[in-house]
């Protein structure tokens, strides 16, 4: 695909597979890492990004940005040591960053954000799929996991997901647990930050936006950035996409994101108007796009 001079390129992609994929279990805020496969996509990723940095003459990104999940955090060290790059990672607790500081031109900055989480699955979390989909039927099971309102129910924060210290055994009958949000999320904490028991894909949009207005896109106006590297979730990237290329509440339904492609979203450099989006690698994204929307229909991936 050949880019749009004069453009921001947004290189946007999932995580690799993480242990809950392959597993077909609801991960939201659970930590899972990536499988061995994860870290093989994450890998072909970076190369995808290097050919087509290098064949359209686009500096490599010098910012990049993942959620506050272990998951992401894995996929762009291995991209980055793919690229022959080192990251320097930092927590964003809140929507306001010094754009104004250096960039060094060896070290890609990368900024942490919970509001680049993927939704929160409520009571859905640590679930198999296809036990839900026979538990709420296909219609209510496709309603909240696509539609722009579907919210699962929440979760009782009071029991799932504090895992302290010697967590034995669940109290839930869950095989999984978020980790302890006082330890894993203490930053966000301080900073008053009210994180989430349950989300829709709106709630998600909304707890979105402004870091990507007031972070992403004025550290790329502030350093007249041609790409930055972004590592979400299935459910923030279809966010971001949504934000971005400002798709309708109905068409966002019809979305669903592969592990690991990238896809570029190119905008405007002045205006950040959407100019294009496409996939490196289109046909992989296309089959590995209608496995998700699959999943839970069939047994294990
Ligand atoms: O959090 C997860 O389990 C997945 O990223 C959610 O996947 P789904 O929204 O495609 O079911």
């Amino acid at each position: 695909m050949t880019a749009s001079s004069n453009s921001l390129k947004v290189i946007l992609l999932r995580h690799g597979q993480s242990e809950l994929n392959h597993e077909n279990i609801f991960c939201g805020w659970i930590d899972a890492r990536l499988t061995e496969k994860g870290k093989v996509q994450a890998r072909n990723a970076a190369k995808l990004i290097q050919k087509y940095c290098r064949e359209n003459k686009v500096p490599l990104p010098q910012v990049g940005y993942t959620s506050r999940l272990l998951r992401t955090q894995q996929t762009m060290e291995v991209m980055l040591d793919e690229m022959g790059l080192k990251g320097s990672y930092e927590v964003v607790p809140g929507v306001e960053w010094d754009v104004e500081e250096g960039l060094d031109g060896d070290i890609v900055k990368v900024l942490q954000s919970w509001r680049l989480n993927e939704r929160h699955y409520g009571s859905w979390q640590g679930q198999r799929k296809p036990q839900i989909l026979k538990e709420y039927g296909k219609e209510q099971y496709m309603y909240i996991r696509r539609d722009y309102w579907g919210k699962p129910p929440a979760a009782d924060l009071k029991r799932e997901m504090v895992q302290e210290t010697n967590d034995a055994g669940s109290l839930t009958g869950y095989e999984f647990k978020e980790p302890n949000r006082h330890q894993k999320y203490g930053l966000e904490e301080q900073n008053g930050v009210e994180l989430p028991d349950s989300e829709s894909l709106r709630d998600v949009v909304e707890r979105m936006r402004p870091f990507l207005t007031n972070v992403v896109l004025e550290m790329a106006k502030q350093h007249n950035l041609d790409s930055c590297l972004l590592v979400g979730h299935g459910s923030s990237v279809r966010s971001i996409l949504k934000i971005l290329q400002e798709i309708s509440d109905e068409e966002i339904k019809n979305v669903d994101i592969p592990n690991a492609t990238p896809l570029v979203v190119e905008l405007n450099k002045d205006t950040f108007k959407f100019v294009n989006r496409y996939y490196l690698d289109p046909e992989t994204a296309s089959i590995d796009a209608e496995k998700v929307r699959q999943e839970g229909f069939q047994n294990n991936p």
